[in-house]
């Protein structure tokens, strides 16, 4: 099936992406990268510490994936784009998942901040992946500073809810021509799914997969979902309707 998702010029036939943080053991991450198929992983620069003889996150990632550094932390766009730069001087590619949080409840996003560190990091060259809260209008914005993809949120970070923001990760859908990726929030295989059925390019998950009793088990459940959402979404799904309309012709032998 050629249906491959272009991001950045690169090619990706694995439309889950996964987050490195919350596992209880980082060492099971090589065999849940593996269960999920991702070829694209999301990690906190701040867990990655070239200079520390202690473990270190890009340790446990596949050097087939590509890194997806995020700039969680940062709480204004000029933070963020030092983060990204210093991901970029450490080795990580020139990917980069802006985060822009100053809400430390909720955890959204700051919109404008983080089209400001679009804008920056786009002119320097870099991949921008921007995660944002589902705003037409914004995503716009996005799309105009250069960014490669957007990634609204379905819920807040680490609930688990799913697709609370769905009519407007809809709109954006529709309306934005570069990858729409739901991240956050996605809290099981069947969410993800909704979000493939729906025209997502591609799902972003963490919490879930991490917390889950076996993760592993979890990570391969999520790959397999996400392939079958898209599988139905390029399938044309069927349109729902009001009333009732018999799968078998209802004339014949009952009206007899
Ligand atoms: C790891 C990462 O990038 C998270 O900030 C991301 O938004 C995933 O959210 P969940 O942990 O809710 O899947």
């Amino acid at each position: 099936m050629d249906d491959k998702l272009i991001i950045g010029g690169m090619e990706l036939e694995n439309r889950l992406f996964i987050g490195t943080g919350k596992f209880p053991n980082k060492k099971i991450i090589p065999e849940v990268v593996k269960k999920s198929g991702s070829k694209v992983i999301t990690m906190a620069l701040r867990r990655v510490d070239l200079n520390s003889k202690q473990e270190n996150i890009l340790d446990y990632i596949p050097k087939d994936c590509i890194l997806l550094p995020n700039t969680s932390g940062a709480r204004n766009a000029e933070e963020a784009v030092r983060i990204a730069k210093l991901a970029r001087a450490m080795g990580c590619g020139n990917w980069i998942k802006i985060e822009v949080i100053s809400d430390n409840k909720y955890l959204l996003p700051d919109n404008y901040e983080t089209i400001k560190a679009t804008e920056m990091l786009a002119k320097e060259g870099f991949i921008v992946l921007p995660y944002m809260n589902p705003d037409l209008m914004v995503a716009k914005s996005l799309v105009n500073a250069g960014a490669a993809a957007v990634m609204p949120l379905g819920a807040p970070i680490g609930t688990n809810r799913g697709l609370q923001t769905k009519e407007l990760i809809r709109i954006l859908i529709e309306e934005i021509d570069i990858p729409i990726i739901v991240d956050a929030g996605i809290g099981k295989p069947s969410h993800a799914a909704q979000a493939m059925e729906m025209g997502a390019a591609a799902v972003l998950v963490n919490t879930a997969i991490a917390t889950a009793k076996d993760p592993v088990k979890m990570a391969h459940a999520f790959n397999l979902s996400v392939k079958a959402g898209r599988l139905a979404y390029i399938s044309k799904i069927a349109p729902e309707k009001k009333y009732a309309e018999a799968s078998s012709p209802l004339t014949g032998f009952l009206n007899e």
